[in-house]
């Protein structure tokens, strides 16, 4: 009998699992850096569920790169910590420990599902080789059969058929190979899973189908899920909490069903009314008029003022602080130190 999936245990939820501190990450370009995420700060507790939404360039996948360490040139870390908390141990800072020390972390309990799934299976190994490669590397003693056997297990999980094994990359389908590596993700038992929305080959009722089946895995094993995604409703549906992001910076943080039925934020609020609700009537969608702004050239003042139905005159001289509102946090001057909107 092999040892089955066990995570993060149930008793420890809701401890602080990690913490983020004022990251900073650019993309030192030719042409300037770019600061892709700008002292993002918050906390993620165990068995938390936290979304990341936010348009296309506000800095998601940055970081979530960045946070588990795996952003490439020419992007850069440029301040910050991220605190992990591993279980029974000393926290450990993952911005300042050796990649060595690093290596013991990643996969084994933080792991990441990235974009594009076609890309980050290898194209020359069937499944079950690639399966068994990261099995044996994390449990040397683990023998061959048993290593199949808990492949199996595994992609069972995520609803693929045993009958895949010998499948190479090319032959599965999008949202299968989606899937496959959320099972590769699962296999050394991680306390903290972060996605990063697929883009490309899954279509958005896949994707339902894929992150239903993450948060049934979730409440059985009690690991952190991070997912990063354009569509709030979905976060709506799944989230504990959620983080939006606009132009590198974290714009507001609060509990899923706050954040939806009440945005604070005029770009939470215009980002809510960007998708169709999941439930209840069909309401005319407004998009947020104008484009993310260029990174290399930001606007002064609050990066979202040109685009802002509620702006007023400091909102281009004055950047605003992410400050605590009504249980929450956000960064708009609608929003006094004194927790009054003005
Ligand atoms: N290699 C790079 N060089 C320079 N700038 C980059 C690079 N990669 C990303 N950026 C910039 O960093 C910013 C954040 O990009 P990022 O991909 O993190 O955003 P995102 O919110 O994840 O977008 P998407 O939803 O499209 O994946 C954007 O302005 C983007 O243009």
């Amino acid at each position: 009998m092999i040892a089955t999936t066990n995570t993060a245990p149930k008793a420890k939820v809701g401890e602080v699992l990690l913490e983020v501190e004022d990251l900073s990450v650019a993309y030192l370009t030719q042409a300037g850096p770019v600061p892709a995420c700008d002292q993002v700060s918050f906390t993620l507790r165990r068995g938390e569920i936290l979304g990341v939404a936010g348009e296309s360039g506000s800095g998601k996948s940055t970081l979530i790169t960045a946070m588990l360490r795996l952003q490439r040139p020419p992007a850069v870390t440029t301040g910050g910590r991220i605190v992990y908390h591993p279980d029974g141990a000393d926290p450990v800072d993952l911005v300042r420990i050796s990649e060595r020390g690093l290596r013991r972390y990643r996969w084994n309990d933080l792991a990441i599902v990235m974009q594009s799934a076609m890309h980050c299976l290898n194209p020359v190994l069937r499944l079950s080789a690639q399966f068994v490669d990261v099995l044996a590397t994390h449990n040397p003693s683990l023998s061959k059969a048993d290593a199949l056997a808990r492949t199996g297990e595994l992609l069972r999980m995520v609803g693929i058929a045993e009958d895949r094994l010998s499948n190479y990359a090319h032959e599965l389908s999008g949202g299968m190979r989606q899937r496959a590596l959320i099972a590769l993700a699962l296999a050394c038992n991680p306390q903290l899973i972060v996605m990063d929305e697929p883009t490309t080959a899954v279509d958005v009722v896949m994707q339902r189908q894929i992150l239903a089946q993450v948060i049934k895995l979730q409440a059985e094993f009690g690991f952190a899920v991070i997912f990063v995604t354009h569509d709030l409703s979905l976060l709506m549906e799944l989230a504990d909490r959620i983080a939006i992001m606009y132009a590198g910076r974290l714009v507001e943080l609060g509990a899923a069903a706050d954040l939806y039925t009440a945005p604070l934020h005029p770009y939470t609020k215009g980002l809510r009314d960007s998708f169709p609700p999941l439930h209840g009537d069909l309401t005319e969608l407004r998009g947020i008029p104008g484009t993310p702004p260029n990174l290399l050239a930001p606007p002064s003042g609050c990066a979202f003022h040109p685009r802002c139905p509620r702006r007023f005159d400091a909102c281009d001289q004055t950047e605003p602080p992410l400050i605590e509102h009504e249980g929450r946090e956000v960064a708009c001057l609608l929003y006094g130190t004194e927790g009054t909107p003005r």
